[in-house]
């Protein structure tokens, strides 16, 4: 039955406020419950922007506009789409951050599905109660490494929240079909234990066998109720995250964020970072500065893109080099994680800085989650070493960048092609101004979900990430290169997102993983499918 009066300016799905027309108004019993004015949603968005840049902090920011989503979902993503280099910052990294440290004092009204110990057994059926049928993505953490914020418990909930935001906003996803998961299996973190108002379920972290149980306890209730979904798994702590990575791969449609989005926009700014140097991506060296789950990632990525361009194994892994807070991987360690010994050269173990004389790497990844890492020292040693050294500070968020721009710029003497995790605004360094690009896996993995789900792939296999890899790459412009970037303007998201799902479901297509049809015109087909915020 079609909702009337109240019940509609309530269902932030059909609500649009000062909007309804005075037709709309009297057909929907609407007379006498809004103010006079009957206005474009352009003016609302000036109005709820107005509001915005009113607020002193961003967490009011924050706040605001998740009242916003759940009042009036158009408007929000309307908001979002219009103004997305304003908004990403506060939806996203690094508000999202402080958002979720706060997650449960903040709280006003849930969003998403929580899954505890409790429900053990019974998820099939609690499933039930979400009220969409048609799910096609999922994004579950269990908050044990939110950014590189650590143990955030049930507060990690903003991640997969925000995550599933930027699907929308960038991808077109409707947000009918998108579906947060907190996988709350407790927190070791004390701090959020102790805290009265923390809303999590209050125990040590659930571990091992029942874990695992639990997880593909969720996995196969997704499969039953909604078979089409794809599963993106969200900071999890990097055990867990290469643990569940490894079961579900080649299983189910699903991929770790973490260590493989990650992987395909690191690689994409390495591929443009090129055009700037001169230097061929098969002829770089790589130095890592942090061994988990990120950096891995981008490694093995790149392992597969040497060998695409004809290097064998071994040759491939020699150029990638990595630092963790014990110094040098070598072969002599032995305190490396399996995802570790491919890259455990024979050398002699030693400091960063050391490493980095003797390794003499053209690009520095930092994915360690420490702030200030990349000292003055190492960015001057990079910049003895290279005529325009690539410098990657990936830790979200802001606070824990291995390095600011300001810094990069500075102590390179300008020379930095510099990229970030979480945003950083213009520099102005010796007359020239800077536009840091957002080395984030923002850019990959809202085209590289809605190219999985249009083709209805069964798996993520390595030649997807690798393709919207290449496919991103191919669309930074000159412009971008020249004002300091390796990625183009967030602005251009929503374009690039449905090109990079264009060459993912091709790719699908032709590797015979897709489970539909390929529709005649491709490109239509995913315009049509995406949703558009206007009234
Ligand atoms: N930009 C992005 O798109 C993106 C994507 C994923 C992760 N990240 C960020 O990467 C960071 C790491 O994530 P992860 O999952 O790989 O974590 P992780 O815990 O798996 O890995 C951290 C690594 O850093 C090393 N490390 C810590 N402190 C160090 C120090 N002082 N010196 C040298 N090495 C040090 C550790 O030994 C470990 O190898 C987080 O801050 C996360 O926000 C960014
Ligand atoms: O969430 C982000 O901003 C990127 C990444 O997934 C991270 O965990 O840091
Ligand atoms: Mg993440």
């Amino acid at each position: 039955m079609q909702k009337r009066c109240l019940a509609i300016l309530e269902d932030g799905t059909l609500n649009k406020s000062v909007s309804f027309s005075k037709e709309e108004r009297e057909k929907l019993g609407l007379r006498g419950l809004l103010p006079y004015s009957v206005e474009t949603q352009d003016t609302q968005v000036q109005r709820v922007m107005d509001g915005i840049r009113r607020k002193g902090f961003d967490i009011e920011r924050y706040i605001l506009l998740s009242s916003l989503q759940e009042r009036d979902e158009r408007l929000f993503y309307k908001v979002a789409i219009d103004h997305i280099e304003e908004i990403m910052p506060l939806i996203y990294t690094p508000t999202v951050g402080q958002a979720s440290k706060e997650f449960s004092h903040i709280f006003r009204s849930p969003k998403g599905f929580y899954i505890t110990p409790d429900d053990k057994g019974d998820i099939e059926t609690i499933l039930e109660n979400w009220p969409e049928n048609d799910i096609r993505i999922i994004v579950i953490t269990d908050g044990q490494r939110i950014l590189g914020l650590g143990d955030l418990g049930a507060n990690g909930m903003g991640i997969p929240i925000g995550k599933l935001a930027l699907y929308t906003a960038c991808a077109g996803i409707p947000p009918h079909q998108a579906l947060p998961v907190m996988l709350d299996v407790g927190t070791n973190n004390e701090e959020l234990l102790s805290d009265p108002l923390y809303l999590g379920y209050p125990h040590k972290r659930l571990e091992g066998q029942a874990y695992l149980e639990l997880v593909e306890e969720f996995v196969q209730a997704v499969q039953k109720k909604y078979p089409r979904a794809l599963i993106q798994f969200e900071d999890f702590l990097t055990p867990n995250a290469y643990g569940l990575l490894n079961t579900y791969r080649d299983r189910i449609l699903s991929f770790n964020d973490d260590i493989q989005g990650t992987a395909a926009v690191a690689l994409a700014g390495v591929y443009a970072s090129s055009r700037i140097t001169g230097r061929s991506f098969v002829d770089s060296k790589v130095m890592f500065l942090g061994a988990g789950s990120a950096a891995t990632g981008i490694a093995d990525l790149m392992v597969a893109a040497f060998v695409n361009e004809g290097l064998s194994l071994e040759e491939a892994r020699k150029r990638l080099w990595f630092v963790d807070s014990e110094g040098l991987v070598v072969a002599s360690r032995t305190d490396l994680r399996s995802h570790n010994l491919p890259y455990a050269h024979e050398a002699i173990q030693s400091n960063f800085i050391d490493a980095i004389d003797s390794v003499q790497p053209h690009i520095l990844i930092g994915a360690t989650g420490a702030p200030g890492t990349f000292t003055q020292e190492v960015i001057e040693r990079m910049s003895v070493l290279n005529e325009h050294p690539v410098i990657f500070a990936l830790s979200n968020p802001t606070s824990k960048a291995e390095c600011t721009a300001e810094q990069a710029y500075t102590w390179s003497n300008g020379k930095a092609i510099f990229s970030s995790g979480s945003p950083f605004g213009n520099v102005n360094y010796n007359g020239k101004v800077f536009r840091p690009g957002q080395g984030n896996n923002a850019y990959i993995f809202p085209g590289l979900g809605l190219g999985a789900i249009i083709a209805n792939a069964s798996i993520i296999p390595d030649e997807l990430f690798l393709v919207a890899a290449k496919t991103l790459a191919q669309l930074v412009t000159d412009e971008n290169l020249q004002e300091g970037a390796l990625y183009p303007r967030l602005t251009e998201i929503r374009r690039l997102s449905i090109e990079i799902a264009i060459a993912v479901a091709e790719k699908a297509y032709k590797m015979k993983i897709a489970r539909d049809e390929k529709p005649s015109n491709l490109k239509k087909y995913i315009e049509e499918y995406i949703y558009h915020p206007n009234y």
